[in-house]
C-alpha cells in the first residue's frame, strides 16, 4: 500500500517534466550568473580561465601520451632494446609533463569551488535577513529547511557545478583530440562509437529519469529528520515536563523511516541503472579490439595501434557517455539546483512583495516621525488574508501609553506585528519613527550567546554605557541576584537561555529597554511571567521614563499604568477608551 502510494506520487506527466526542466535550467543560469557577475568576478573569472587553459593542456598531454604509449608497446613486440629504451623515456617524459598540470588543475578547481561557496552562502545569508525573509519563510510551503539549503545545498551545488563543468569540458577536449586519433586508425571505429554512445545515453535516461525527483525528496527528508532532532534539543525542557519522549521518539522514527524508504527507492533505481551501465562499459572494452585486431592480423597496423585504439575508444566513450556514467550524481545535482533555485525565487518574491507593499499599500513612516499613528489600518492574517481588525485609527505621542485588550485570537499581537512591519498584509496609513527608535518586547525574550553585557546591549554592540549605568539598570529591574551569579562580572559568558527563568528573562528585556531608551516600546505580554509586585515596579519605571508604550496583556492590574485602552472584538471592530473613564 505504502509502496504503491509512493510510486503513484512519483508518476509525472510529460508536460510537468518539461516545465520542471525549463525552470531548473533558468534557476541554474540565474544562480551561476550572479556569482560570475558579482564583486568577486575578477578572481572567479581568473580561476575559470586558468581551468580552461589547464583543461586544454591536459587534453594535449593525453594525446601525446597515447602516441608515446603506442610506440612503446610496438617497441616491445619488435623485441628491439634500443627502440624500447628510447620510447620508454619518451613515455616517461609525457608522464612528467602530465603531473604538474594535473596537480594545478585540481588546485584551481578547489579554490574556485571554495570562492563560489563562500560568496553564495554570504549572499544568501544576507538575503535571508533582508526584509526579515527568515521570519516570513517560516511555514513556507515551497521552501522547507532554508538552513540546509544555505549550508549543505550551496556547498554541494558549487563543488558539483564545477566538477560537472570540468567533466563536460574535459569530454569536449578529449572528444576533439581522440576522435582524430581514432579516425586515423579506422573510420568504421568512429561510426560504431557514435552509434553506441547515442543509443546508450538514450537508454540510460529512460532507466534513470526518476532519480532526479527521488534525490530531491531525499534532501528534503534528510533535512526534516535533522530538524526533528534540533527541535527536541531546543524544546528539551518542555518535552521533559510533558514526558513527551514517546511521541517525539515516534516522530523522529517516522522522519527517519521516510528518509530510509526514499533511499531504498533510489538504491533500486541505481541497481537497475547499474545493470545497464556495467554491461555498456564492459562491452566497450571488447568493441574496439574486435574492429582493430583483424587489421593487425592482416598486417595493416602495428600491435601498439590495437592497444592505442582500445585506450582512445574508452576515452572518447567516457566523453560522449557523460550522462550514462554521471547519471546518479547528475540527478542529485539537479535536485540540489531546484532546491537552491526555489529558495532564490522565494527570496526574490519577498523582496518584490516588500517593495510593492512599501510603495502601493501602506505609506511607510517618515524617518523623522515623532509619533506612532494608524489611520484606517485594516489588518489581515498572512496568506489566507482573514481580516482581524478593521480600519483601526489611533495616535500615540511620546510619553503616552495604550493597552490593547480583548479575547484571545482577536489580533492584539498582530497590531504590534503590523507596526513592527512583520506582517505586510495591512492596508491603510501607518506612521512611526525609525526602527532604532522603537523596541519590541515579546513574551519570550530572545537570549543571545555571550556575557551579560552582550545580553543587555542586544541587538546593538556596546553603545558606550558605563559599567555603573549597567549595574544601576540591573538593580532597578531587580536582577541583582543574576549579577551575583556571575560574581559581578559583566563579561562572563554563560548559558543564559537555560540559566534564567522566564520571569528573569523578561526583566532582562526591560533592562535592555531602559539602557536603550527608545522613543516607543511595544510590550507583548512582556510581564506575563512576573509576579504583581515586579510587574508594578517595571511599569512604574517605564511610566516615569518618558518612553511612549503600547502593551498587550490580559491582566486587569496592567490597565492603571496606561492612558488609554484599545478593546478589540472578534468581528474586527474596536473601540478606544480613556483609562480614567473606565
Ligand atoms: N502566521 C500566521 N498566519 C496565519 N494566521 C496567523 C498567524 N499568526 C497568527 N495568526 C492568527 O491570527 C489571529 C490573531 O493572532 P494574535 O496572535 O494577534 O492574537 P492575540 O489576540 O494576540 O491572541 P492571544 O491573546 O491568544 O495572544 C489568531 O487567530 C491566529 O491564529
Amino acid at each position: 500500500m505504502d509502496r504503491s502510494d509512493s510510486k503513484k506520487e512519483l508518476l509525472d506527466d510529460a508536460d510537468d517534466k518539461r516545465q520542471t526542466l525549463a525552470t531548473t535550467r533558468r534557476q541554474f543560469w540565474q544562480i551561476s550568473k550572479a556569482f560570475f557577475a558579482s564583486e568577486r568576478r575578477r578572481k572567479a573569472r581568473g580561476f575559470l580561465i586558468s581551468l580552461l587553459v589547464l583543461a586544454l593542456a591536459t587534453g594535449a598531454v593525453q594525446v601525446l601520451m597515447s602516441y608515446a604509449g603506442a610506440d612503446f608497446m610496438t617497441a616491445i613486440t619488435r623485441k628491439n632494446p634500443t627502440e624500447f629504451w628510447h620510447t620508454l623515456w619518451k613515455y616517461i617524459g609525457t608522464i612528467l609533463l602530465a603531473i604538474p598540470i594535473g596537480v594545478y588543475y585540481r588546485w584551481v578547481e578547489e579554490r574556485l569551488a571554495l570562492l563560489w561557496r563562500e560568496w553564495m552562502a554570504q549572499h544568501l545569508v544576507k538575503r535571508y535577513f533582508n526584509n526579515r525573509a527568515y521570519f516570513r519563510l517560516l511555514g513556507s510551503e515551497s521552501v522547507d529547511n532554508p538552513d540546509q539549503r544555505i549550508s549543505e545545498d550551496v556547498r554541494n551545488f558549487t563543488t558539483s557545478s564545477l566538477s560537472f563543468m570540468l567533466i563536460a569540458l574535459n569530454s569536449l577536449v578529449t572528444l576533439g583530440s581522440f576522435i582524430g586519433v581514432l579516425w586515423l586508425i579506422s573510420g568504421k571505429l568512429v561510426a560504431i562509437l557514435l552509434v553506441y554512445a547515442v543509443a546508450g545515453t538514450a537508454i540510460s535516461i529512460v532507466i534513470g529519469r526518476k532519480l532526479v525527483r527521488l534525490h530531491y525528496q531525499q534532501y528534503e527528508k534528510e533535512a526534516d529528520f535533522r530538524y526533528g532532532l534540533v527541535r527536541v534539543r531546543d524544546n528539551a525542557e518542555s518535552i521533559a515536563f510533558y514526558r513527551g519522549e514517546k511521541r517525539e521518539h515516534l516522530d523522529l522514527f517516522n522522519r527517519l523511516t521516510a528518509a530510509v524508504t526514499n533511499m531504498r527507492l533510489i538504491i533500486i533505481r541505481n541497481r537497475n541503472l547499474a545493470f545497464f551501465t556495467n554491461s555498456y562499459n564492459y562491452l566497450a572494452l571488447v568493441l574496439p579490439i574486435a574492429v582493430v585486431a583483424p587489421m593487425y592480423m592482416r598486417g595493416e597496423v602495428e600491435f601498439g595501434v590495437v592497444t592505442q585504439a582500445g585506450g582512445a575508444f574508452a576515452t572518447v566513450l567516457t566523453a560522449v557517455s557523460l550522462i550514462i556514467t554521471q547519471f546518479g550524481g547528475l540527478s542529485a545535482y539537479l535536485a540540489g539546483v531546484q532546491r537552491l533555485g526555489s529558495l532564490w525565487d522565494e527570496l526574490d518574491e519577498h523582496d518584490a512583495e516588500e517593495q510593492r507593499i512599501n510603495y502601493e499599500k501602506t505609506k511607510q513612516p517618515e524617518e523623522n516621525s515623532r509619533i506612532v499613528k494608524l489611520e484606517g489600518l485594516t489588518i489581515c492574517t498572512p496568506v489566507v488574508m482573514r481580516t482581524l481588525v478593521e480600519k483601526l485609527s489611533f495616535e500615540l505621542r511620546e510619553g503616552q501609553s495604550l493597552i490593547i485588550m480583548g479575547p484571545s485570537g482577536t489580533g492584539k499581537s498582530s497590531v504590534l506585528r503590523t507596526i513592527a512591519g512583520l506582517w505586510p498584509g495591512a492596508c491603510g496609513l501607518l506612521e512611526r519613527p525609525a526602527a532604532d527608535q522603537l523596541m519590541f518586547l515579546p513574551q519570550r525574550p530572545y537570549m543571545v550567546e555571550g556575557c551579560l553585557r552582550d545580553q543587555l546591549h542586544y541587538p546593538y554592540p556596546d553603545r558606550g554605557a558605563s559599567d555603573e549605568e549597567i549595574r544601576d539598570v540591573i538593580e532597578s529591574v531587580n536582577l541583582a541576584s543574576v549579577l551575583d551569579r556571575v560574581e559581578g562580572d559583566l563579561d562572563r559568558v554563560a548559558d543564559w537561555n537555560h540559566m534564567l527563568s522566564l520571569g528573569e528573562q523578561q526583566r532582562i528585556a526591560f533592562a535592555r529597554l531602559f539602557l536603550r531608551k527608545p522613543k516607543f516600546a511595544f510590550l507583548d505580554e512582556a510581564t506575563s511571567a512576573l509576579d504583581e509586585e515586579n510587574q508594578q515596579d517595571l511599569y512604574t519605571l517605564i511610566k516615569e521614563s518618558g518612553i511612549g508604550y503600547i502593551s498587550v496583556g490580559h491582566r486587569t492590574t496592567l490597565i492603571p499604568f496606561h492612558d488609554r485602552m484599545l478593546l478589540l472584538d472578534r468581528d474586527g471592530s474596536w473601540k478606544i477608551e480613556n483609562v480614567t473613564e473606565t
